[in-house]
């Protein structure tokens, strides 16, 4: 067993094991990421971040971005899974670059994803301060189902980079636990998908749960609520630039759809702890 740099953050209670790994020297296993994401026997996470150079990975996404982002985030899900994108997590990244690596948090601050090449900036140019990406264009893919125990309710198909299943509910608690992945068309998702449940709460205001795809419920995640405000935003009708709230059970995010159909979301990111960790 090798011992591995590790850093702990999260955004809005979303959890995340960060490999610093520049080098692309650590390319993980599925084993090792389930083991790192282990909440008994290993650090614990909803995932894995590993933070390697554009130059220094032939993933496909980091080589096709090289000349324009500097860093890859290779975001892997508890099970061990790859996704295509991490909103919370690329937030918790930037903050590790703007605080461990030579990054000005001045500047706006690319990173090369597998959904592609995302835009980070850093407010008022602090280290510190919430996080705004520019998490690109959604994509809306028709009307699809979802089923919960007995229970069955309509939702939008939502694709964020990674997909989503959004559904309006009248109450959160109405799907009990989400222990297990929700009910959904294989036909549709192929790869399993993010099913979001949300309720109003106001104007522009909404309040969600998430079962992650190859991470089960967690207290948030990023992706899942730009989906939520697409489809809320399209249902209200409205105006592109129209700023929502919507309240994780970790903590509110804010996030507009923008006039050039782009999607903007800003939240905190947190580093909680940094150590050595065997892999
Ligand atoms: N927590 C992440 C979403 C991970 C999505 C992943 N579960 C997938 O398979 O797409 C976020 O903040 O966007």
């Amino acid at each position: 067993m090798s011992e591995y740099s590790f850093v702990k953050g999260h955004g809005t209670e979303n959890d995340f094991v960060l490999v610093p790994d520049a080098q692309g020297r650590h390319e993980l296993t599925p084993e090792q990421v389930v083991r790192l994401c282990d909440r008994r026997a290993g650090i614990g996470a909803d995932g894995v971040i590993r933070v390697v150079r554009t130059d220094a990975t032939d993933d496909p996404a980091a080589v096709a971005a090289r000349g324009e982002a500097t860093w890859f985030m290779d975001y892997r899900n508890a099970d061990g899974s790859v996704s295509e994108m991490c909103g919370n997590g690329i937030r918790v990244l930037g903050r590790f670059l703007a605080t461990h690596a030579d990054v000005d948090p001045r500047d706006p601050l690319p990173v090369a994803t597998r959904g592609g090449v995302k835009v980070l900036t850093f407010a008022d140019g602090r280290h510190d301060g919430d996080v705004t990406v520019d998490m690109g264009t959604p994509e809306l893919l028709g009307d699809t189902e979802i089923g919960i125990g007995e229970r069955s309710w309509p939702a939008v198909h939502v694709s964020m980079g990674n997909p989503h299943a959004v559904a309006f509910v009248d109450d959160l608690a109405d799907a009990g636990p989400l222990t297990e992945a929700p009910r959904h068309d294989a036909a549709t998702y192929p790869d399993g998908v993010n099913v979001e449940l949300v309720v109003r709460r106001g104007e522009h205001h909404v309040a969600m749960r998430v079962h992650e795809r190859g991470s089960g419920e967690t207290r948030s995640c990023g992706t899942g609520a730009c989906a939520v405000v697409v489809a809320a935003a399209r249902a209200d009708e409205a105006p592109r630039g129209t700023a929502y709230a919507v309240d994780l059970p970790g903590g509110t995010l804010s996030i507009t759809w923008t006039e050039d159909d782009r999607v903007l979301m800003t939240g905190p990111a947190v580093l909680v702890a940094e150590g050595l960790t065997a892999l």
